[in-house]
């Protein structure tokens, strides 16, 4: 279980962890610099760029270590030793090697990053911008300590600019910034030092989220019992394509029985009716005219789950069928533009259980500004989940689930993603796995974990498209 820490939580970890260990913070930081320097040792030149905190202190262990190792080191002070205070005072003092005040006009195999960690209090300007922007230019590897430097380490916002790193060495507590927004751009690998500190003596923490892991996937039935047929997994109703939007929603129900439920009626509009079996006649058809006296919905048993949203428009259609939907008894995943729809009602439909937005519709949802969702995801992932009480799925760069008291983040998927129709595949995905028996918790992490994995893996990276997501699903699962 890999737990997530806002920078406040972290700084309790490293006091527990220093008494856990029965150590000073001195001896602490002189373990991490360790634990980093275990990254480094092939390298044989670094140059360590170092701040005025205890990150800084963090990178002049590393030099020191790597100096005695007979490795070639520099230390590049962006602010002078004479200024260091506490710790990091010691660290630099207990370095015996070189240290510079200007970017060498050398070669290295390896840039390390502890200019700030989880000090950063403001934006990055003035001298340690130029410096991050020669570090970002360079070729050589670059390693981050703790946190790229310029990343808000709760919000994984850049704070002006910020380091990009090949690696980042993430000490003691994993920063919920380094797996969100534009983390996962800054950290390249992100590795991890425990420092020997049993999870045991870090439990009265309370973690922000849990890192999804892709053994999760194996609670996707690998083998059905004989005796079963269509009926045993789930019949979705899949709503939405208004006039000249089929597109969205048969994207969505190919992904409801691609992801193992048994039967999937459309509910589109009846000018596409005729044409949904030519393009996939797996899937079942009814046609919405868009009056009140026709109700789709509520023909026959009701449905396991109803998916809502996807191209579905903002039309008189779309409302009149959105009005039927808030009546149905069946579970309810809502997408695309049933969000918008929803941030407009004046009712939240008791059966709602899982939301889809991307940031914007996020906001729209929340009545707040895109960049107030961006600038702190896991809280608005968790508003979202409270305000609508359902399961909330912030989808974009690190994508957040959370029922409003537990928050997971996905770290896979990459911007193969970023492709007209992968959110349809997504809301289908979860409406077919809840059909067959998932919680909406656990549907929507299950249906996030594979959709991020199936797009990071695809064999045509950038080219892929949403039909081929789906046609990928299986590779993932078998
Ligand atoms: N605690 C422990 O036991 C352990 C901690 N460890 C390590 O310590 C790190 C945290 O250290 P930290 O708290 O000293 O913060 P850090 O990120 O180095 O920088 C703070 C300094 O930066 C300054 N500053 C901030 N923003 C700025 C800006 N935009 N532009 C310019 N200046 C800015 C800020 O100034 P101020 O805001 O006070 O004016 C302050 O001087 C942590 O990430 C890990 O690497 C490990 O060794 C394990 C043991
Ligand atoms: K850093």
């Amino acid at each position: 279980m890999k737990l997530l820490y806002s920078n406040n939580k972290t700084r309790e970890i490293d006091q527990l962890a220093a008494e856990a260990l029965g150590i000073d913070s001195f001896a602490l930081m002189q373990k991490a610099g360790a634990a980093v320097h275990q990254y480094l040792d092939t390298h044989q030149r670094l140059l360590v760029v170092t701040g005025p905190g205890n990150n800084g202190g963090d990178g002049f262990v590393v030099a020191e270590l790597a100096r005695q190792q007979g490795q070639k080191v520099k230390v590049l002070a962006l602010q002078p030793v004479s200024k260091l205070t506490g710790d990091a005072a010691k660290a630099a003092a207990a370095y015996r090697g070189t240290v510079i005040d200007e970017w060498p006009d050398e070669n290295f195999d390896c840039v390390v990053d502890a200019i700030f960690g989880t000090g950063l209090t403001r934006e990055v300007e003035g001298s340690y911008a130029s410096i991050i922007g020669l570090i970002n230019n360079n070729e050589y590897k670059t390693l981050a300590i703790d946190i790229p430097s310029g990343l808000n380490g709760t919000t994984g916002q850049i704070k002006g600019c910020a380091v990009r790193a090949s690696q980042t060495v993430s000490i003691l507590g994993r920063n919920t910034g380094l797996y969100t927004l534009d983390g996962p751009a800054c950290c390249g690998e992100i590795l991890f030092a425990d420092l020997g500190v049993p999870a045991v003596a870090l439990q009265s923490v309370v973690a922000e989220a849990q890192l999804m892991n892709r053994e999760k996937l194996q609670e996707l039935p690998a083998a059905r019992a004989n005796n079963t047929h269509k009926g045993s997994f789930g019949h979705v109703l899949t709503v939405g394509g208004q006039a000249g939007m089929l597109g969205a929603v048969l994207l969505a129900g190919r992904a409801v029985l691609k992801s193992g439920a048994g039967l999937t009626t459309l509910i589109t509009d009846q000018e596409h009716q005729a044409l949904v079996p030519l393009y996939a006649p797996e899937l079942m058809v009814s046609g919405f005219s868009g009056t009140s006296d026709d109700e789709p919905l509520s023909a026959g048993k009701p449905a396991d789950v109803v998916v809502m949203g996807m191209g579905m428009g903002q039309s008189q259609w779309s409302k009149q069928l959105f009005k039927l939907a808030l009546k149905t008894p069946s579970p309810l995943v809502m997408d695309a533009d049933g969000l918008n729809l929803l941030a407009r009602s004046p009712v939240t439909p008791e059966h709602l259980r899982v939301i889809t937005p991307h940031p914007r519709e996020a906001a729209r949802l929340l009545d707040v500004s895109v960049a107030e969702v961006q600038q702190n995801r896991w809280l608005a992932v968790r508003q979202l989940a409270r305000r609508y009480h359902c399961v909330a799925v912030l989808k974009g760069s690190g994508t957040l689930v959370s029922d409003g008291e537990q928050t997971w983040c996905c770290p896979f998927g990459n911007a193969n993603l970023a492709t007209a129709g992968s959110g349809d595949v997504l809301a289908g995905m979860v409406a077919g796995i809840m059909a067959q028996g998932f919680s909406p918790l656990s549907a929507a992490h299950l249906a996030v974990l594979w959709h991020a994995l199936v797009g990071t893996h695809s064999r045509y990276g950038f080219t892929m498209t949403a039909s081929d997501l789906l046609d990928d699903l299986h590779e993932i699962i078998h």
